[in-house]
């Protein structure tokens, strides 16, 4: 765990851990990603303020990143993990932490032009720094950003990182060293706001139709994780039981009509989200008079349990597919 610096080793703790949030899967690189790499990085845009990047960007520079990352990791001098998509499996970005001369992750990341302005930084590195936190047991982590990069001081100011002075940051790809400003996030800090963070009751309904396939819709524009498969259902009101809010719901988003007395508890999914802890009931209902109907733009798709492993779903849902397999 540690190195001859008495430093923890970034390669010695990272046994290829893929971290789940809402929308991406966060993992190491592999030679099949060189092709992805050059069409996000070969843009000045994306690259001019960062210290490493090429420029210009082709496949041999991104099979070198491959390689270097795999290098760095094993010599413990740090980790950076490809931004995947879970609704698409497209890679967009990249988060990544090197460890410095005391064994404080120092941060670094990049995302593609083409997903700018969609909270994609925040919620990988969010994801990343509860892992150095609260599985690696590192105490602070710091980032250091170019003074042009807005955008950069953004994101770590929602991350509630905090200045931390000025250092000389080295940019041997730009040929220059820059004087920039950094931020740094203490565990303590970062623990306390994580406390915080709510419960939510959520209740959702498996509609099993005669062929014994499942009813999934997926989450509408404009709301969070929107197009991902989901389970039909929503929060519980003040005041309301979980089985008259699924009633309700099913009203509303689908036009069912459903009773309470329908409904068949069969195991609830319990995810800690980043931002707030899910809890949430799932039913199985087979009996409803109406037909399906999409009210609130989704789609619908009927499925088989053996294959709804198959659809994109927000990560609470994966461990539900199981359990429907021994119901359905
Ligand atoms: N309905 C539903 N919500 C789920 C599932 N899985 C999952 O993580 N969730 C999460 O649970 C929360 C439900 O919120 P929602 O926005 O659907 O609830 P709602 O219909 O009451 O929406 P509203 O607050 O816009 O009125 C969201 O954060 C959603 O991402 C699922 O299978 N079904």
């Amino acid at each position: 765990m540690t190195n001859e610096a008495g430093c923890r080793q970034a390669g010695s703790v990272w046994a290829g851990h893929r971290l789940r949030t809402a929308r991406l899967v966060l993992r190491l690189a592999t030679a099949a990603d060189v092709e992805c790499l050059p069409p996000l990085l070969d843009d000045w845009e994306v690259v001019r303020l960062t210290a490493r990047i090429p420029h210009p960007y082709g496949s041999a520079d991104a099979a070198a990143f491959v390689a270097e990352q795999e290098s760095r990791r094993h010599s413990g001098q740090g980790v950076a993990l490809l931004l995947e998509r879970t609704i698409d499996g497209a890679v967009i970005g990249c988060v990544g932490f090197g460890l410095d001369g005391e064994g404080n992750p120092e941060l670094g990341y990049w995302i593609g032009r083409a997903y700018w302005g969609q909270g994609y930084a925040v919620e990988a590195l969010r994801r990343l720094i509860r892992h150095l936190f609260e599985t690696l047991g590192f105490a602070s982590v710091w980032a250091q950003v170019h003074p042009d990069n807005l955008g950069s001081k953004q994101v770590l100011a929602k991350l509630g990182f905090a200045p931390d002075g000025c250092g000389t940051c080295a940019m041997p790809a730009r040929g220059e060293s820059v004087v920039s400003p950094r931020f740094a996030l203490e565990r303590a800090k970062w623990s306390a706001a994580h406390a915080a963070r709510p419960h939510l009751l959520v209740v959702a309904a498996a509609l099993v139709d005669g062929d014994g396939r499942v009813l999934m819709t997926t989450r509408p524009p404009g709301k969070t994780m929107a197009g991902l498969w989901e389970f039909p259902g929503g929060k519980v009101a003040p005041g309301e039981t979980p089985e008259q809010a699924l009633v309700r719901e099913l009203e509303e988003e689908l036009g069912l009509d459903v009773t309470e007395s329908c409904l068949a508890p069969v195991g609830f999914a319990s995810h800690d989200y980043d931002t707030f802890h899910l809890l949430m009931p799932l039913y199985v209902v087979r009996v409803w008079q109406g037909t399906p109907t999409p009210r609130e733009g989704q789609s619908l798709r009927w499925v088989r349990a053996a294959r709804l492993a198959d659809l994109p779903m927000p990560p609470a849902d994966i461990p539900l597919v199981a359990v429907l397999r021994e119901w359905v």
